[in-house]
């Protein structure tokens, strides 16, 4: 399948020749805050290999790597290993996809600067179609693409991921990686079972509240204002799959295997603030860190 028969219409391929309005105030918000960003823990660590992530880290610290680095190499090597944790939670994703072939196209809703896209394009050979709100993003992953060579493989576009141009029951798979924090589940769902075929997979990794604690703590509240973003609860999620014929495969708390991330980040020099939100949470058992992936029925 080529990209152009997934998708229905004639969308432009390079993001800033056609940048549709923002559907919403809010996506107008979120497209301004993903094009103004900039921050040094994302940069830094995607040049250590070309890979651009927005997503956190999970597995353990190669604490004997950083022991070894003397004052100089230090910085270096903490950033080499925090980008190593975030290409492992994408690998991760990538595990929980199926078999995939060349000729599948597989679709990243929520794509930022498509770090992931490419993870799945050099592991499987097929086609990667990427949606971002943020035209900056958009350009930014479509000109690494051109820098590896891949842009007949890799593309992305400015677009709202609940009503994307693509062909109805065609991609093999698709996912969210920490990108469903900013919409409705159901409006989500919808779309993903819509452009999912039969038997396809969708996977999510994502931070969710944890309906056990009650309702949202003070640290869940302090991470949505701070990315102004809505986390969801793991019982949202549930519903709103089981409503959009897309069933649970397996359900992975990643939770225990994403604290050495920020325990390693807290004490590095690209702290944001946010890790002592994160890490609160993830103790006091209110925050979850979920892998799911659900076969399309
Ligand atoms: C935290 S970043 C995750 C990026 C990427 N998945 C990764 O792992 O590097 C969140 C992404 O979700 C995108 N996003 C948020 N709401 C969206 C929407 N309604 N439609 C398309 N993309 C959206 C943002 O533009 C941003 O690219
Ligand atoms: C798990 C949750 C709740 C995620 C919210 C979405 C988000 C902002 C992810 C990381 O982006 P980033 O890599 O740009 O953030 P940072 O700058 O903190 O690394
Ligand atoms: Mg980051």
């Amino acid at each position: 399948m080529t990209s152009t028969e997934l998708t229905t219409d004639a969308t432009p391929t390079n993001a800033s020749l056609f940048i549709p309005a923002p559907v919403t105030p809010y996506q107008g918000d979120i497209a301004r805050y993903w094009d103004h960003e900039a921050r040094p823990v994302n940069l830094r660590l995607g040049d250590v290999d070309g890979l651009y992530h927005h997503h956190y880290g999970i597995g353990d610290v190669d604490h004997a790597a950083l022991r070894d680095a003397d004052d100089s190499s230090y910085e270096k090597k903490l950033i080499a290993e925090l980008h190593r944790l975030e290409s492992a939670q994408a690998e991760l994703l990538l595990n929980h996809l199926g078999p995939i072939g060349r000729d599948d196209t597989l679709v990243d809703a929520g794509c930022g600067r498509g770090g992931s896209m490419v993870m799945a394009h050099q592991r499987f050979g097929c086609k990667v179609e990427g949606v971002t709100l943020s035209a900056k993003q958009a350009d930014f992953a479509n000109q690494r693409a051109r820098e590896l060579g891949i842009e007949d493989h890799v593309h992305a576009r400015v677009c709202d991921m609940l009503d994307t141009p693509f062909e109805t029951g065609r991609a093999a798979a698709s996912w969210n990686n920490e990108s469903s924090m900013y919409v409705d589940l159901h409006d989500l769902f919808a779309e993903h079972s819509r452009i999912l075929a039969v038997g396809g997979r969708y996977v999510t990794i994502t931070g969710c509240w944890n309906p056990r604690y009650g309702q949202p703590s003070k640290w869940v509240s302090q991470i949505n204002a701070h990315f102004e973003c809505n986390i969801h609860s793991r019982r949202e999620y549930m519903r709103a799959m089981a409503d959009n014929r897309l069933v649970p495969q397996a359900v992975i708390d990643l939770t225990p295997a994403t604290l050495p991330y920020w325990e390693l980040r807290a004490t590095s020099s690209l702290v944001t603030g946010i890790e002592e939100a994160f890490i609160n949470s993830y103790k006091d058992g209110s925050f979850q860190y979920l892998l799911i992936a659900s076969d399309r029925v």
